[in-house]
């Protein structure tokens, strides 16, 4: 699991470390560490690229913190290895430190000026390497002056090589929100810990590949701001049938979903729930879609019944719903309201009533997240959604009780309690008519095989309260790496990556 904290958490965990009775110079120590992890990462991803070390250019970017102190340190080193280094002071002052190494390792040192942007944009742009030390987690809001003009004329040329020095420079490390510009990097080395702000969009647009630096604050640091599960996490937390197992002990879900203009979307949900390992589906609709599925999938079982009758330990509603079909809309009420774990999707997310409750998973991309957030009071377009993902889902499920999915580039999970996932195995390829349906389908299934054991998120640190958005940050990693399995690189279709999603299963 990879445990992420926004800046403020990360500069209290310092704060102990920085103390000057622990000796002189206590914190400098932290920023060697910062420094030597800066300079082998960049190192590695020279030596990755195939490129000579020695006579290899560097341009660090340095503001006046810590943040440009660890940049200079970093470029002290890459010199005393043979790299040709350059820095550009962005702010006229610079970590005093910091820059003294850099001149003795024989580094050259500009200062940034009204005047001199577009020349020294053209030199850094020109080096085999940028790395961006402008602003860290000290930063208030973003690059401005001079400092902003060297960004976007640099961001045009288009670098070989970007490095962000703990953070993306304009990245809040809290949110995630971007304050343009923003030079886009390909790897972030990050140092104690992830930052949230790296972990959700749009920052994690621009911070690539992330890599984390232990400095050795790491015991000193709180309860994560977000999380995210990697593969070992998801095999512990996947459900394996036990040897006495039979359909109904292993889960059985049922499926509101699909109507007469979109009745795919039922097949679809089906089909994520079956790759997902449930026990059994029970499919509840009108009998156009209900012939449909059970043409795609005989093992579907299916009825007109009422939401009361049907026994089941999870619901799926909402996928493919019409808002005319006020038979299936009153069912998604009812599966809502049943107090049983319920995944609720586009038709659904209109329907339901404003407040739910934890067990309830909601999965709106940013369109619909906007219009409900619209509708319990709060003016946030789609864009402004965009522009801070985290803290419109974090609303959102505030607001509704509810657990709350963001679909995304990253796919973010709130629950009302406070706890985030963050997920982002997928590939844009995924962004394919009928992909959310899968998607419910797999939060579903596994809604109804695991939604009740609360001891097997207890094993990994999940809180019984924080599982309804665990399940829902696994489905979306499933999902997620079913799609680039399914792509390979190219198109794929909703039923490949259902496929697909059984593949993932079994090798996690
Ligand atoms: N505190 C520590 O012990 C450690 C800090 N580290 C580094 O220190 C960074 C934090 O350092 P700082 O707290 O000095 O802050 P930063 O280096 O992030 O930058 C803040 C500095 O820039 C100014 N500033 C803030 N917002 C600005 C803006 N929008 N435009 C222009 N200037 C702005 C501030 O006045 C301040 O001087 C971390 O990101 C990390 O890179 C690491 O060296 C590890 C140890
Ligand atoms: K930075």
């Amino acid at each position: 699991m990879i445990s992420a904290y926004t800046g403020t958490q990360v500069r209290e965990a310092e704060k102990p470390f920085l103390d000057d009775a622990l000796g002189p110079g206590a914190g400098a120590v932290l920023m060697q560490r910062a420094a030597y992890g800066l300079a082998n990462a960049v190192i590695s991803a020279l030596r990755g690229r195939g490129q000579r070390l020695y006579g290899s250019s560097v341009a660090v970017l340095a503001g006046k913190g810590n943040n440009g102190g660890d940049g200079l340190f970093a470029a002290a080193l890459l010199a005393g290895r043979g790299m040709r280094t350059t820095a550009v002071l962005t702010a006229g002052d610079a970590h005093d430190a910091g820059l003294a190494a850099f001149r003795k390792a024989g580094g050259y040192a500009v200062t940034l000026t009204g005047d001199n942007a577009a020349e020294l944009a053209a030199m850094a742009g020109g080096a085999d390497v940028v790395i961006d030390a402008i602003l860290g987690t000290g930063a208030q809001g973003g690059l401005r002056g001079p400092a902003a003009a060297l960004i976007e004329a640099l961001s045009r040329s288009r670098p070989d090589l970007v490095v962000a020095c703990d953070i993306p420079s304009g990245v809040d490390a809290d949110s995630g929100e971007a304050h343009a510009p923003v030079l886009a990097a390909d790897l972030t080395v990050t140092f104690g810990a992830a930052k949230a702000g790296l972990l959700a969009d749009p920052g994690a647009d621009s911070a690539g590949r992330v890599r984390v630096i232990p400095i050795g604050i790491e015991l000193a640091l709180p309860w994560p701001a977000l999380r995210r599960l990697e593969a070992r996490d998801l095999s512990a937390l996947l459900p394996r049938p036990e040897r006495r197992a039979h359909k109904y002990s292993r889960g059985v879900l049922g499926v509101v979903a699909g109507s007469s203009a979109y009745p795919g979307a039922a097949v679809l949900a089906c089909k994520g729930a079956l790759a997902a390992g449930v026990g059994m589906v029970r499919y509840l609709g009108p009998p156009d879609v209900a012939d449909l599925v059970r043409q795609s999938c005989p093992e579907v079982v299916c009825s007109a019944g009422a939401v009361a009758d049907t026994h089941v330990q999870a619901w799926l509603v909402g996928s493919g719903l019409d808002d005319s079909d006020e038979q299936q809309l009153q069912r998604a009420r009812d599966a809502a309201d049943s107090g049983l774990p319920t995944i609720a999707d586009a038709g659904a997310l209109p329907a339901l009533p404003e407040v739910l409750a934890p067990q309830v998973i909601l999965t709106p991309h940013a369109g619909e997240l906007s219009a409900l957030l619209e509708r319990l009071g709060v003016s946030l377009d789609r864009s402004a959604v965009e522009a801070s993902t985290l803290s419109a889902v974090r609303r959102a499920a505030g607001l509704t009780e509810a657990t709350v999915l963001l679909k995304g580039a990253t796919t973010l999970v709130a629950s009302p309690f406070q706890d985030f996932f963050s997920q982002a195995e997928a590939t844009p390829w995924l962004a394919t008519a009928g992909s959310g349906d899968v998607l419910a389908g797999i939060i579903g299934g596994l809604l109804a095989q695991v939604g009740a054991d609360v001891g097997r998120f207890g094993d990994q640190g999940i809180d019984p309260d924080a599982r309804w958005a665990a399940i829902a940050a696994m489905a979306a990693s499933i999902h997620g790496r079913a799609g680039v399995r399914a792509s390979g690189g190219g198109p794929v279709t909703a039923s490949g990556i259902a496929d697909a999603a059984r593949e993932v299963m079994r090798e996690l």
